[in-house]
């Protein structure tokens, strides 16, 4: 879904309605979506209760129509109305027809009522204000808002549009505001739910449409998209019954060395875990033996190297070995030797037609190489292999398209940017080196930012120290490699795969019950449940 601003969100409304979808169309719509969101991820039989904050505004409007669903299809449902709601009496009638019940804030004026439905109730619903807020939170609103944030087992709040008390623009919240489990955002998301502290208070941001044309002017305001579970599993290739595991493509990663031994295991591992048909990992001889037996599945190649780190002498036994490689990795636990830079230059330099096409370091046989193609395959280039990259010289022009997974030290040393100016504007530096360099960029860190040559932009909305841990770099450029093997394009590979890395750590750390806990390990742990819930 693309981010908009508020006043964008009304220019799309506008022309919306001008186009012939009315504002109650939308609301409908909105209505409408808002409850199968909830409907399919919320409900447990034999009967699931809610209770729904109703605002004045359209905020409101949405939440009361999908209150009504739910409660056509099964869910005791409780409306508080936290503000008198004038002209829409059609709103509320229908609702009661469907067996819903509704509660005032002037029948309840020392909050006690609302206090007990919270506790009672399996879900809240916060529908008391959306983008027509003006902070800050005054009356009945913040006194409500207040008495529910003091309750400590409150129940998983499903926001409507944003967690009520947030600025969609600017990301400021009142201190009321309560934390929501999930954000559903009509038809985009809304720029403030992007920054702190209301990224923090979002929970997880899904989008629904509300029948909004593609075609709106205003649309071409909005050029960020943000994923959402919707866009990850739609991205994610189907799985045939009567396929075999040649439908899944093969992965081959150059990855460890001596001194980083499990770089190679982890990003193995999560390829696999991504639904990759064959994995063969690449690792110096000297640590083969460690780690062969811990992943039978994977096949192996045998680097040559000195003193426990790839050599030169191994892009030989690479490009022996490319038949039938879709997506190779290269740079997970390399290190940064000079015998590895030269690996590096001379993998790249013996492809045909790119670049400087005398090799360095060594001339193969051509009957040598008779079987391989002379392109690589689409290339994932992952920690070490960034920085030695970064040493080559027109590095951008000797390969084909890549994805580069950076993070910002990284991201520095390849850009001579200093990190607090990486960091002051991840996105316009990685829309603009995408761009720059030709090249698919994952600028990874607290919301990690995807940027492809051709100018798009995709935001991560997610957020979390889980992820600051050693190996879970080498997860991610595993999952991007796996994925680009299954013959996604690498843009999409690249954003799919970093929206399921980030649920995968905020899973983990919520099942270990902390986030300082979590180890690389753990995501990959994760990423079958994460899997399951966003296809069912
Ligand atoms: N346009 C459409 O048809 C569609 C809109 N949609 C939905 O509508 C939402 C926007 O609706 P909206 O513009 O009606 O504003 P909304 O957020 O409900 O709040 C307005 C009310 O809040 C009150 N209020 C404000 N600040 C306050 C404060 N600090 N403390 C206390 N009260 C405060 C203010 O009262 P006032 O201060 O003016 O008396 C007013 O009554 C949007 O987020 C989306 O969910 C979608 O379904 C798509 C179709
Ligand atoms: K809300």
């Amino acid at each position: 879904m693309k981010r908009v601003s508020v006043a964008q969100m009304k220019a799309l409304e506008g022309q919306a309605d001008a186009s012939g979808l009315s504002y109650d169309q939308m609301m409908a719509n909105a209505g409408l979506a808002l409850a199968q969101a909830v409907h399919r991820r919320y409900f447990r039989r034999p009967t699931c209760s809610v209770l729904g904050l109703v605002g004045s505004g359209n905020n409101g409007g949405d939440c009361l129509i999908a209150l009504r669903y739910l409660a056509e299809w099964g869910w005791q449902t409780q409306a508080y109305l936290l503000k008198e709601r004038v002209g829409d009496e059609a709103l509320l009638t229908d609702y009661r027809k469907a067996g819903g019940q509704v509660l005032g804030v002037n029948e309840d004026h020392d909050f006690e009522k609302l206090r007990q439905h919270a506790l009672q109730a399996d879900l809240i619903m916060d529908g008391v204000l959306g983008t027509g807020i003006r902070l800050p939170l005054k009356g009945d609103i913040q006194h409500a808002l207040a008495v529910l944030k003091e309750i400590k087992d409150l129940p998983p709040v499903v926001a409507v549009d944003c967690p009520s008390g947030v600025d969609c623009d600017s990301g400021k919240a009142a201190k009321e505001c309560l934390r929501a489990d999930l954000t559903v955002c009509m038809a985009a998301i809304k720029a403030g739910l992007l920054k702190q502290p209301a990224l923090g208070l979002a929970g997880e941001i899904y989008a629904v449409g509300i029948g909004l044309g593609d075609n709106l002017p205003a649309w071409a305001e909005a050029d960020v998209d943000v994923m959402d579970a919707r866009m990850a599993v739609e991205n994610l290739p189907e799985r045939p019954a009567d396929s075999h595991k040649g439908t899944y493509g093969t992965c081959l990663i150059a990855a460890g060395s001596v001194n980083y031994c499990g770089a190679a295991l982890l990003a193995a591992r999560a390829a696999y875990r991504m639904g990759t048909g064959l994995v063969r990992v690449g690792v110096p001889g000297s640590i083969y033996d460690t780690l062969a037996g811990q992943l039978p599945e994977a096949t192996w190649l045998i680097l040559p190297h000195t003193s426990g780190v790839i050599n030169s002498e191994a892009a030989k036994v690479v490009w022996k070995n490319l038949e039938r490689v879709n997506a190779l990795l290269i740079g997970p636990g390399w290190g940064l030797e000079n015998e590895t830079k030269e690996f590096l230059e001379d993998l790249l330099n013996l492809q045909k037609g790119k670049g400087n096409a005398s090799p360095l370091g060594f001339v193969p046989e051509e009957h040598e190489l008779k079987n391989a193609s002379r392109k690589l395959p689409a290339l994932v280039i992952d920690a070490d292999g960034l920085k030695l990259l970064a040493q080559i010289e027109n590095w951008q022009d000797k390969i084909q398209t890549a994805v580069l997974t950076p993070h910002p030290g990284e991201m520095a040393v390849m850009s001579g940017l200093s990190i607090a100016k990486i960091q002051a504007d991840r996105e316009a530096i990685a829309r603009e080196y995408a761009q720059r360099w030709g090249h698919v960029l994952v600028l990874k860190g607290a919301m990690t930012i995807v940027a492809n040559p051709a100018g798009e932009v995709a935001i991560i909305p997610m957020a979390t120290s889980a992820l600051a841990t050693a190996g879970t770099g080498d997860v991610l450029a595993g999952m991007i490699t796996g994925l680009i093997a299954q013959g996604l394009e690498p843009y999409t590979a690249a954003k799919t795969a970093a929206w399921l890395h980030a649920r995968a750590g905020i899973k983990a750390a919520r099942q270990l019950g902390s986030e300082a806990s979590v180890m690389a390990g753990d995501v990959i742990a994760q990423l079958p449940q994460v899997l399951n819930e966003i296809s069912s």
